[in-house]
């Protein structure tokens, strides 16, 4: 077998459920691929179907699904030479605008087949590893919340994030590099491996995967009006410009707070302890990309 796609079928909005895999089939039957079409079943199916594609020997795995499918099947693949594919079939596909991927279902598939891998980094946050953003704060807050709404997509995210706005206060945690130290009180401190959360928002525009560091973005807490002054600027790529905006680029970072708490790797969220190790892994992953 030289091909394992690995379908999600509830990701996102658009050819959902069983006919997302028959077209997948179809693809596949009509280029006459050696390949295999999985659907996932339930949260956690991706990895296992990843790791039973890698002993099977496939020298492509593509991942049909969001960033946490995403995640899911590339955490498998990370540091292994079989290569990742994407079709973004998720709301945000922030990994796949990086990296240039097309979002129509046709085109995507064709480049997932036949386009040619290279290797780019990857991040890991407390031993976990991330392939678009990890972040602490608001932003893991956001991202709990959204995680258990039903609704998807950019508007029912953003509708999140105001629900949160309401209740959150700032953490105080330091930030510790090979540079130094910083102590910051950050509303969100985000860790970047590509440039933007998904739908063209855009945390860290200067975020590049093949240049073995990471960016982090720490943002002091908003008031009403700057709230919505930083989403536009996220959308405008001009989030550096922001005084309340502090980038800092690395090859790993320690973050340390007063008390554990949630974080996020690429919208999955876990808990963290007191201090959180963040690093990048140089050339780890290799990808089907246009761009990185
Ligand atoms: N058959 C299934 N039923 C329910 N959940 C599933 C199934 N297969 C996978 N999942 C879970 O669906 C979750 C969401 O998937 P994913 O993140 O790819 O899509 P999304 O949230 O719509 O997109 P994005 O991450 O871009 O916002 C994943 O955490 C995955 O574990």
């Amino acid at each position: 077998m030289e091909l394992a796609f690995i379908v999600n079928p509830i990701s996102g909005k658009r050819l959902k459920g069983p006919q997302r895999v028959d077209l997948v089939r179809a693809f596949a039957d009509s280029e006459k691929l050696d390949a295999v079409v999985w659907p996932t079943e339930r949260p956690g199916h991706a990895p296992e179907l990843a790791k039973q594609a890698l002993a099977a020997g496939a020298k492509r795995i593509v991942a049909v699904g969001g960033d946490g499918t995403i995640n899911e099947i590339g955490r498998v693949i990370v540091g292994t030479n079989c290569e990742f594919g994407l079709v973004p079939m998720g709301s945000g596909n922030g990994l796949a605008r990086h990296i240039g991927i097309p979002l129509g279902f046709n085109k995507a598939l064709r480049l997932a087949a036949s386009g040619s891998a290279i290797k780019v980094d990857t991040g890991e946050a407390d031993g976990r590893p991330f392939f678009n953003v990890m972040g602490i704060g608001f932003d893991a807050e956001v991202g709990r919340r959204f995680n258990e709404t039903e609704g998807r997509g950019l508007l029912n995210y953003m509708k999140e994030g105001w629900k949160a706005f309401r209740g959150y206060r700032s953490l105080n945690c330091s930030i510790e590099t090979s540079s130094g130290t910083k102590a910051l009180n950050a509303y969100i401190v985000a860790v970047a491996n590509s440039s933007q959360y998904g739908s063209n928002a855009f945390i860290a525009p200067d975020a590049s995967m093949t240049d073995g560091k990471l960016n982090l973005v720490a943002i002091s807490e908003p008031n009403f009006l700057s709230f919505f002054i930083l989403i536009w600027r996220m959308f405008s790529k001009k989030l550096y410009y922001s005084p309340r905006v502090t980038p800092i680029c690395s090859d790993s970072f320690t973050l340390s707070m007063k008390s554990g708490g949630f974080f996020h790797v690429d919208g999955e969220i876990f808990r963290c302890g007191e201090k959180l190790t963040v690093k990048a892994c140089p050339k780890s992953l290799r990808i089907v990309a246009m761009a990185c």
